[in-house]
């Protein structure tokens, strides 16, 4: 009988706290398809300010924030959109800018911390002279902070430099800031200055932010008119959604403050896992909430087993692959829950390996 359950799983798996469910009730709501949902518009406005960007929309998911933006940006049919290899919209979101949206993926390497080498990106972009047979390059998409490589931090320096190649080829920027808030936490960067080189960004409320549902599109006005037509084309059109949007709020007021407890805790652990026989954690290299536990080779426990055993021990986790485990903090995650996955961890890789050599 699992006595205690840790769940790491992601930061998506947070609940309403009672005020965000207060709010919910209390929310004043119309229909957001006539513009007309009060708390829907409030909190457009709030993150658009808060981003520092003209105008802001409220979509349901990350991912159809991304699909929006890249869809508005790359509007004229043979557009291209250079991305990273291990970017959340190449690998997570079902191909959908090409699916859906007719858009072709051009992917460059991303480094270890969640970058593309700038020269890399520049060699990406189409030369005009070859339009007869090429795509037209029209938009850049960075992640910020960066999923797949640990939930690194990509500077405000980087991202200057990127929106700088950018505007010397005439092509859009676009930030999937599902973790942004994150970053801007660990680099002590305001959020506004960090994506001051964007034309658009998705920012995630449903992530470490803890809202139960949605994210924000912001950027120009323009752009965020043509971003809410899409949204509808999409199905993505909603009536009283100011019932979510008051979660939203709440998360806004309540939970930024938290993110450095999430990476505090993340460090914590990292830190902790990296000592446990058998296991191996670069956590030097953790920068937010995000943790990568790799398992050593002499050992004889696979990544799907050791998150077996958690689960038996209430420590919620996901296998990466079959010899890494990823851990996700969030505000739900107390410095005890975090002692005791650490100890949860210690018993699960007890005897489980082949010779004594593995230190
Ligand atoms: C970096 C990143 N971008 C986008 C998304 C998509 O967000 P959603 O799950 O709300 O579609 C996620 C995860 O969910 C993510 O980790
Ligand atoms: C798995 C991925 O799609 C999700 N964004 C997460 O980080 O949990």
């Amino acid at each position: 009988m699992v006595s205690r359950t840790v769940d790491l799983r992601s930061d998506t798996v947070t609940k309403p706290t009672e005020a965000m469910r207060a709010a919910m009730a209390r929310a004043e709501v119309d229909d957001d398809v006539l513009k007309s949902d009060p708390t829907a518009l409030r909190l457009e406005s709030e993150m658009a300010k808060i981003m520092g960007k003209e105008a802001a929309l409220f979509v349901p998911s990350g991912t159809m924030g991304n699909l929006i933006s890249v869809l508005v940006h790359c509007e004229i049919r043979g557009s291209e959109v250079i991305l990273g290899d291990n970017s959340h919209i190449h690998i997570y979101e079902n191909g959908g800018i090409a699916t859906i949206g007719g858009v072709h993926p051009r992917t460059v390497r991303n480094n270890g911390d969640g970058t593309m080498n700038l020269d890399l990106i520049e060699a990406a972009i189409r030369d005009p002279r070859g339009e007869l047979v090429f795509p037209t390059t029209r938009l850049i998409c960075l992640e910020n902070s960066h999923a797949n490589c640990g939930g690194r931090c990509l500077t405000v320096e980087y991202t200057d430099g990127v929106g700088k190649l950018a505007k010397k080829h005439g092509l859009k920027l676009h930030i999937d800031g599902a973790r942004i808030f994150n970053a801007s936490v660990a680099l002590g960067v305001p959020v506004n200055r960090l994506v001051q080189a964007a034309d658009s960004v998705s920012v995630c409320l449903s992530k470490g932010l803890g809202a139960p549902v949605g994210s924000v599109i912001v950027g120009s006005k323009a752009f965020i008119t043509k971003a809410r037509r899409m949204r509808k084309m999409l199905g993505g059109g909603m009536r009283q959604v100011g019932v979510l949007c008051a979660a939203a709020l709440v998360a806004i007021q309540e939970n930024i403050v938290k993110l450095e407890g999430d990476h505090e805790n993340a460090k914590i652990l990292a830190d902790g896992i990296n000592g446990i026989k058998g296991l191996h954690v670069e956590s030097h290299l953790v920068e937010t909430n995000i943790i990568f536990v790799d398992i050593k080779e002499n050992s004889t426990i696979t990544g799907e087993k050791l998150c077996k055993i958690l689960e038996e021990h209430g420590i919620l986790v996901l296998p990466e692959s079959s010899s890494r485990i990823r851990i996700v903090l969030h505000h739900q995650i107390s410095t005890a829950d975090v002692q005791y996955t650490l100890s949860c961890f210690q018993q699960a890789m007890a005897g489980t390996f082949t010779d004594e050599t593995g230190v």
